[in-house]
């Protein structure tokens, strides 16, 4: 097969940052995706529908000439998160989602949910509702191993969750861990999973082995092989359960490489086509569109996108850093490496 032509894919999980940042980042986005779910842990969060809204106008403004991306906009949920908020979110018709980042566990989340029986009214509203809870699914106990935390999250937060609030829409968001792929896929339909690319191209030796490699440094962190081939499994398998979620995540170089760097992989500039080497490498590239393209608008009760994309194959190199703002520069992921499918602009 020599190329690949599919529906224009949204990405289900996206961090576009603010001001010269957003300006920088945002045409690699809009160049593959219609659409995206658009993260809200900026400093402040986006913890309001007035915020939502205002931070859409400055992505719009942002796009290059001629670009038809749609933010599709999130609230950052707080202990304080009044129910009326999720009402107001759902009422503009603009806000698709609200996000969970428990406190602590992230990059931004210092504003998150310390507990959350203080969010059960909020939460009941967006199940009544049918919007989607989005979740960053780690415990932050400092006694649990940050290899663990995934897992232990599902045990001790996402079961009750879902046993309180058995009809809530849930994106258990950027899992790693064989246990939530194996959770996702056991669950009724009302839950669903993001995948990132970085999750399903690279274990945790490709961070750690022969030297530390900052710019692989995400949370939730890379995990052994076994996790990464049960997610391929997962994004493979056609389960309507799974769909692209990028977790994009610009960070200055300098940021990165640094004695304690940010989490954040920037996989934006070319998202599709390190999907397509994941899904190539998985035997399963008939599978892609299902996954980028379908999935995920037909969880959200979205139509799905109408233009289409192509990639083609042919060998080019990642550049090895792109300008970012104010005269610094960010390094992509995979940068330098030979890629073997092509955008098609
Ligand atoms: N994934 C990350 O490592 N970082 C994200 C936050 C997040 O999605 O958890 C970021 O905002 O930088
Ligand atoms: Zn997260
Ligand atoms: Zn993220």
């Amino acid at each position: 097969m020599n190329s690949i032509t599919l529906t224009r894919p949204d990405d289900w999980h996206l961090h576009l940052r603010d001001g010269d940042v957003l300006s920088a980042v945002v045409a690699a986005s809009a160049r593959q995706m219609g659409r995206a779910i658009i993260m809200p842990n900026l400093k402040p969060p986006v913890t309001t529908t007035g915020q939502a809204l205002a931070y859409r106008e400055r992505i719009l403004a942002a796009l290059p000439a001629g670009a038809r991306f749609e933010p599709l906009m999130t609230l950052y949920l707080t202990d304080n998160t009044p129910a009326e908020e999720i009402e107001r979110a759902h009422a503009s018709g603009l806000v698709q989602a609200v996000k969970l980042y428990p406190a602590g566990a992230t990059t931004n989340s210092a504003s998150g949910v310390t507990d959350l029986a203080l969010c059960d009214e909020a939460i009941a509203a967006m199940a009544r509702l049918g919007m989607p809870l989005l979740v960053h699914g780690e415990v932050t106990d400092a006694e649990i191993d940050i290899f663990d935390r995934e897992a232990v999250f599902i045990e001790r937060v996402m079961k009750p969750l879902l046993e309180r609030h058995p009809d809530l829409k849930v994106v258990f968001e950027h899992i790693t861990t064989a246990e939530a792929a194996a959770f996702v896929a056991a669950a009724p339909a009302n839950v669903a999973a993001t995948i990132t690319v970085h999750h399903l191209l690279f274990n945790r030796n490709h961070m750690l082995v022969g030297g530390i490699r900052p710019h692989y440094y995400c949370l939730p962190i890379l995990k052994r092989e076994r996790h990464r081939q049960a997610l391929l499994e997962a994004a493979t398998s056609g389960s309507p359960k799974f769909f692209l979620g990028t977790d994009s995540a610009p960070h200055a170089r300098g940021d990165k490489e640094s004695a304690c760097g940010c989490a954040g992989a920037y996989s934006a500039p070319a998202a599709l086509e390190l999907y397509a080497a994941a899904f190539e490498q998985a035997g399963a590239l008939e599978r892609l569109e299902g996954f980028a393209s379908h999935h995920g608008p037909d969880f959200y009760g979205l139509a799905r996108n109408t233009e289409t994309v192509t990639l083609v194959r042919e060998d080019w190199q990642l550049p090895e850093s792109l300008p970012y703002a104010g005269g610094q520069t960010i390094v992509p992921l995979a940068a330098g490496e030979t890629l073997s499918w092509k955008f098609v602009d």
